[in-house]
């Protein structure tokens, strides 16, 4: 079996590279075979295989708002090879300096063990792609994405700025050791220029943090001699008056007295401060996570399964489940969401940003249905059975909302929000209307990160590292159905790595008999959970 499965997997791999358009029903038939054998075998060899189709598979969107969309990029090497010798023959004289630039690009991508989930080799990668683009023109890239291949785009640049300088910023990195290329410790092998510092103390500003922006420059600027770089400034804080252009008096005078928004404008949002000091906290925390209060294990509806859970907080409950899903669910789950992922969040477009409305959730999500496949069904009726609630999803009324997968990109990161809509808002998503809300969310790590990446809690001061198949589970509603502003959370930024979550939320409606109304107002979930073990 698993022999005419490795030769089935050949053929499809040579499908591929051949140019064979693969389609997600076909990968989707695959795992039929795999849910039909069950055997371990064929489960190695389907997730090796399914893997090479993952990354050779296309999704075409911002690439720095999913990491998995980068690694895409640069496993598309031979398409752009053949792109790059189909230039060398329209305009020689270019032509040849692409093919160089291109397999500079790809040493960087090969030389490095974390190549696209370090942001400063990201930005390298990213920043070559822009130069190699400088060669051709509008209708050679419009070709390129024709063919399937990705190119990236300036704001994919700017986006990496971004993200580095809210690395920097959260993390209270030390500006020195990013500049030579470093970030918690790792090296990436590349120095910052000064033309990338000013472009990341230009993110800080549009953030609203201009003292970071000017810590930035004082780094790395000693004088003018950067003449596109005092450009740049000078046109984004308006014309000086008198005095030596971009010196650092300059610089201090003109962004403190610019209509720019000032230090701490974005910081009075709700819990941000402190989501960013657990953010660190969870970073300097050796271990997996803040220690859990106590564990155990349950065996939810079926006696001989076992779930270890760990409990974070017991008012309102927070619990940590492991094991909750396998290795080729966690990859089944990645690969069929890829086809379906869109930005979500609010990408960097153009120079007037609304700066209270962008930069919520940096990354990509899609949503995935029960009936597409039984794994997705057989993965939401083990999430009822773990959690002992409902996750039937009926056609009125709905119990549960599909899986929402999201891959993280460059510094992707989710700011304090919750789950729940209040108590008095008014555009509730269709799927409410008799639903209820947003009661409980199970939250599934699909993917370990190298650096960053909690999930933290700030009313609670409670975080969460991300573990590959453990999931989170917590509750954003009292039992009386109102909101409970306490489950206020967030993602922290990815500093290295590649994360990605699924998310089931289960509605009231579905769990009235399950988690009924307590005999006052605020009671809590523990005697619920606590007397299954
Ligand atoms: O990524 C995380 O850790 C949190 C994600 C989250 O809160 C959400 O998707 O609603
Ligand atoms: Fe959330």
């Amino acid at each position: 079996m698993s022999c005419l499965l490795s030769h089935c997997c050949n053929i499809l791999i040579y499908q591929l590279v051949a140019g064979y358009k693969w389609s997600s029903r076909a990968v989707i038939s695959w795992c039929y075979i795999y849910t039909w054998t069950g055997d371990m075998e064929v489960e190695i060899g389907f997730s090796t295989c399914l893997m090479v189709v993952f990354l050779l598979t296309g999704v075409h969107s911002e690439l720095f708002s999913s990491i998995t969309s980068l690694h895409r990029l640069m496993k598309q090497g031979e398409g752009h090879v053949l792109v790059a010798h189909h230039l060398a023959e329209r305009r020689p004289e270019d032509g040849s300096t692409v093919l160089r630039l291109l397999s500079e690009v790809h040493s960087l991508y090969d030389k490095h063990p974390l190549s696209v989930e370090h942001p400063i080799i990201t930005l390298n990668i990213l920043k070559t792609f822009r130069v190699m683009a400088t060669f051709t023109d509008e209708h050679f890239i419009k070709d390129i994405r024709d063919k399937g291949l990705d190119w990236p785009t300036d704001e994919d640049v700017s986006g990496a700025y971004h993200a580095i300088a809210r690395l920097q910023k959260t993390y209270e990195l030390p500006f020195d050791d990013v500049i030579g290329g470093s970030v918690a410790g790792i090296q990436s092998g590349f120095s910052l220029l000064e033309e990338d510092v000013v472009r990341i103390a230009e993110q800080a500003l549009n953030m609203g943090y201009n003292a970071t922006a000017m810590s930035w420059l004082d780094r790395k600027w000693t004088d003018t001699t950067c003449a596109t770089c005092c450009q740049q400034l000078v046109n984004r804080l308006g014309t000086p008056s008198g005095g030596a252009v971009c010196s650092k008096e300059w610089r201090h005078g003109h962004i403190s007295g610019s209509g720019l928004p000032k230090s701490g404008h974005r910081d009075k949002q709700s819990r941000y401060p402190e989501y960013e000091e657990l953010c660190r906290k969870s970073l300097s925390n050796g271990h997996g996570s803040r220690k859990p209060l106590f564990c155990s294990y349950s065996s939810g509806r079926v006696p001989y399964v076992r779930y270890r859970h760990e409990f974070y907080s017991l008012d309102p409950l927070i619990v940590m489940f492991y094991d909750v899903v396998s290795e080729i669910e966690s990859l089944f789950l990645k690969y069929v969401a890829s086809h379906v992922l869109e930005s979500g969040g609010i990408a960097i477009k153009g120079e007037n940003r609304d700066i209270s409305s962008f930069d919520n959730r940096v990354g990509h999500v899609g949503w995935v249905y029960d009936d597409w496949h039984p794994i997705i069904s057989r993965i939401s009726r083990r999430i009822a059975d773990v959690t002992t609630l409902s996750t039937l999803s009926l056609a009125a009324a709905t119990h549960a909302e599909p899986l929402q997968i999201c891959n993280y990109g460059v510094g992707g990161h989710f700011r304090p929000h919750q789950d729940a809509f209040a108590d008095d808002v008014t555009n509730i998503p269709e799927m409410a209307i008799g639903s209820g809300n947003r009661d409980a969310t199970f939250m599934v790590y699909l993917s370990d990160v190298r650096v960053g990446g909690a999930t933290v809690f700030p009313d609670l001061e409670v975080y969460v590292r991300p573990v590959k198949m453990a999931a989170v589970f917590w509750l954003n509603t009292w039992r009386s159905g109102r909101r409970d502003s306490r489950s206020v959370h967030g993602g922290c930024p990815v500093l290295v790595g590649d994360k990605w979550i699924a998310n089931k939320w289960m509605w009231s409606i579905g769990q009235t008999f399950k988690r009924p109304c307590g005999l006052s107002e605020n009671d809590t979930d523990i005697s619920l959970y606590m007397s299954r073990d």
